[in-house]
């Protein structure tokens, strides 16, 4: 009888696959936050960059909507390659948000650093410490347009292509004078 592979062995066996990472920064001197937070994911074992977008500047969201008080976020997504699960990419963002002052307070506070794993290999997660896609990304313009300007072929697994839901919602951002990654 011919063997039928395990899904689990298969789902956990270590390969190298993609994933986009969403990094944001409101205090602090962020274009620096952002450089050095580049450098460290690229210095994380079992991780490779693959490309860095562009810098976007923004107002701040906050759950009662844009926050013209609160201070400017930049934002940048990186394109990876990891050997590394979901969980383990999850825990090294945190490592390096930590080391890089993060603290968590309250809901969309501001911060020093924040990396969301925006899509990892097109898996599909409810878990709610490991969303995936990231739940708010198709409605986020600081996460799709600096996407779309590394990868304009991107698609948000489940939601569609990236430029058009960047169309959809209206870029509200707009280029980081001076600040390269
Ligand atoms: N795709 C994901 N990427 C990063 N964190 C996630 C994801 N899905 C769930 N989480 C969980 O969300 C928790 C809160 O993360 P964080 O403090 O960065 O949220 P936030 O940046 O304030 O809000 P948002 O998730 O809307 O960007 C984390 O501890 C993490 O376990
Ligand atoms: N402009 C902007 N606003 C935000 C951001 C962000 O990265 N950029 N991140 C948030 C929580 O992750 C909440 N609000």
């Amino acid at each position: 009888m011919m063997r039928i592979p395990d899904r689990d062995r298969l789902d956990t066996a270590r390969r190298l696959r993609p994933a986009v990472l969403a990094l944001g920064s409101n205090l602090g001197d962020r274009g620096e936050l952002l450089h050095d937070a580049v450098a460290a994911l690229g210095a994380t074992p079992g991780v490779e960059l693959r490309a860095v977008s562009p810098v976007v500047e923004s107002v701040a969201v906050k759950p009662g909507g844009a926050d013209e008080s609160a201070p400017r976020y930049l934002n940048a997504v990186v394109l990876v390659d990891t050997l590394l699960t979901p969980r383990e990419l999850l825990a090294e963002a945190h490592r390096i948000e930590g080391e890089h002052g993060r603290v968590r307070a309250e809901r969309w506070g501001d911060r020093t650093l924040d990396i969301d794993i925006v899509d990892f290999d097109g898996l599909e997660s409810a878990d709610p410490e490991l969303t995936l896609p990231h739940p708010r990304a198709a409605e986020r313009a600081f996460v799709l347009a600096p996407w779309l300007a590394v990868d304009p072929e991107a698609e948000l697994p489940g939601a569609g292509r990236v430029a058009t839901l960047l169309a959809a919602v209206g870029d509200d951002t707009v280029p980081a004078q001076g600040v390269e990654l």
